[in-house]
């Protein structure tokens, strides 16, 4: 559903952050992009949404070529994405952001089942502005909502985990199992999560703007998880010593 060929992209300056990724992700999974920090994920997320240009490469979505298509024609053609760090609306009331998303209005059983899937109450923030009065964690968790409302054929988070709380994140986790399970659509995620990475279908791995793993998650979350001792036990080893 989505195919990325010899995708390239550099900052003005000429740095080179997206080098060469080819990738396939199949219709209805669940695949969990991870990585160190600076890999590149945002800037492959941005590029596929198209709020980035390319310098280099394809992007293939449900068979048809959008590399030149903006971000509101790639919308249009059911592409959703959620940012690291969501964009406030002066002016724009919380319903007013899910019913824009979900192209219809909304019934209040509806906007409480949209909003209770990353946590929140509806009657509590539905006539709230989209300005600085909303938290970090309310604002991030009203976006991913605005999100699941498009239910579009493919939806990129990019780390939904950020400044959520535990019993929230939680509650975004049975979310996205659950639209695993309908398989409505594909499911991007980028997160450091491993209770994310532990219920994707695929796992990606993206260091230095390049592809490095990417698998099933039965292949790729022990290798992931052994690096991590890999990296840890000598740290361990040392603060013994001391
Ligand atoms: N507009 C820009 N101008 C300059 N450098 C940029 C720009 N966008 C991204 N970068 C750089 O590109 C690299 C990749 O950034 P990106 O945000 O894609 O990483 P990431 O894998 O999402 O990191 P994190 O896990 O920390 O969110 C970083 O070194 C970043 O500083």
């Amino acid at each position: 559903m989505l195919k990325l060929e010899h995708l390239a992209w550099s900052i003005p300056g000429g740095e080179s952050i997206i080098k060469d990724i080819d990738l396939e992700l199949g219709e209805g999974k669940l695949v969990v992009v991870t990585g160190p920090n600076g890999g590149g994920k945002t800037s492959l997320a941005k590029l596929i949404a198209g709020v980035e240009t390319l310098s280099g490469g394809r992007i293939i979505f449900d068979g048809e070529d959008i590399t030149d298509m903006d971000v509101t024609q790639r919308a249009k053609k059911g592409l959703a994405y959620a940012f690291q760090q969501p964009v406030r609306f002066k002016g724009l009331t919380v319903r007013d952001m899910l019913e824009l998303a979900a192209g219809k209005s909304l019934n209040e059983g509806e906007l409480c089942a949209l909003m209770g899937k990353v946590g929140l109450c509806a009657s509590e923030y539905i006539d709230r502005e989209l300005n600085a009065s909303l938290s970090g964690g309310e604002i991030k968790r009203i976006e991913i909502a605005s999100v699941l409302a498009r239910k579009a054929k493919l939806s990129i988070f990019d780390e939904p985990e950020a400044g959520i709380d535990l019993w929230s994140f939680a509650r975004l986790v049975e979310t996205f199992e659950e639209l695993r399970a309908k398989s409505t659509g594909t499911l991007l995620v980028i997160s450091h999560q491993e209770r994310i990475l532990s219920i994707a279908d695929e796992i990606v791995v993206i260091a230095d703007g390049k592809v490095r793993q990417h698998g099933p998650r039965q292949e790729i979350l022990p290798q992931l998880l052994a690096n991590e001792h890999a990296v840890r036990c000598p740290l361990e080893k040392e603060s013994a010593i001391v």
